[in-house]
């Protein structure tokens, strides 16, 4: 593999590929906004298996505040995002910019300690290009987790909504991180979404959180991602709550499409970091980042605490199988 390129865009990567191959690849460099070939996901996961001896079994994504989920994380190894050839940058505050390597409840993780935006410039199937390289290094669970705008008046900041659904805003507009040619090697052309979340591991979760003492704070409910960076308007959060959005972000729904597409399994939560407006003169405050990530820093453990338990719980089932 080449090295990196400013703003982690594609490199071509050594051509040890057949003709079909090829032609994928003069389609995708063709293509306005390239994205990544398997080629150039696997010389990236390759690069990383090299260097780690751990082959992670769950991929965590941490969401903005976040990034501590992965502290619980023994023998590390980690890798900067800017170390790792054609790998894209985190930009936003909040986001450390690493690759993490270890084990967590006797699991083999890797760890995330920030992610790719819409916003930032990147498109969709480069977002979430780093969950095909969790798929190619053996990763068989996704847990993604965000910071998001709650919309549901049950909710109160620092809950937790477990995500049961999603609902693709981005994909009404056609933007999808599965634009493209497809190839197989990942998934099928269309992919179904009925069971994007794994119901099995939400009942672990709600479990897990009762243990815990916390389900009066944690919810379950459906998410939508839009591009930000702009928060909503109070006419958007008006339209998103009659379309049956409990929570509002911009990120984890391309996560989650990838993934599923790949056929991982799911789970996924937000922190409720600010409250939407749902009138102009609400006593909400506007949304702001620097409450999101504050609010993120003052719950992380509770949230990390969460993830722990749910992945023990798939430990204990593993060693079952
Ligand atoms: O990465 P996540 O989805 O946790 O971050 C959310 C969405 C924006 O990046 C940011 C807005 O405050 O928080
Ligand atoms: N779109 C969006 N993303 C968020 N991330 C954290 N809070 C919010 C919010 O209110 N809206």
């Amino acid at each position: 593999m080449t090295g990196k390129k400013a703003n982690g865009s594609c490199n071509v990567a050594k051509n040890t590929s057949n003709d079909s191959d090829n032609e994928n690849r003069n389609v995708y460099y063709a293509m306005e906004k390239p994205t990544y070939a398997y080629d150039d996901i696997k010389a990236i996961a390759d690069y990383l298996m090299e260097r780690t001896p751990v082959r992670p079994k769950i991929g965590i994504i941490c969401g903005s505040g976040l990034n501590s989920l992965a502290d619980s994380i023994t023998n590390t190894q980690s890798f900067d995002y800017e170390n790792i050839p054609n790998f894209p940058v985190s930009t936003v505050e909040g986001h450390v910019g690493r690759m993490i390597f270890g084990y967590l409840e006797n699991m083999p993780v890797m760890a995330m300690q920030g992610r790719f935006h819409y916003y930032e410039g990147y498109p969709l199937a480069k977002c979430s290009m780093p969950v095909r390289v969790m798929k190619l290094m053996g990763v068989q669970y996704l847990m993604a987790t965000n910071a998001a705008g709650g919309l549901n008046p049950k909710y109160k900041v620092g809950d937790i909504m477990i995500m049961r659904d999603h609902i693709n805003m981005m994909g009404f507009a056609g933007n999808s991180p599965l634009q493209g040619p497809n190839d197989p090697r990942f998934g099928p052309r269309f992919p179904p979404m009925t069971n994007a979340y794994n119901a099995h591991l939400i009942s672990v979760a709600h479990k897990m959180a009762k243990e815990m003492g916390i389900s009066h704070e944690v919810h379950e409910g459906v998410y939508t991602c839009l591009g930000g960076p702009n928060y909503e308007t109070v006419a958007e959060l008006k339209m998103l709550r009659i379309l049956g959005v409990d929570a509002v972000g911009m990120s984890t729904v391309h996560e989650v499409i990838t993934a599923r597409h790949c056929d991982m399994t799911v789970f996924a939560f937000s922190l409720i970091t600010n409250i939407g407006a749902l009138e102009y003169d609400s006593s909400e405050d506007e949304a702001n980042h620097e409450e999101v990530v504050m609010v993120g820093k003052s719950r992380q453990s509770i949230c990390g605490q969460l993830m722990c338990r749910v992945i023990k719980e798939i430990a204990k089932e593993c060693q079952t199988k």
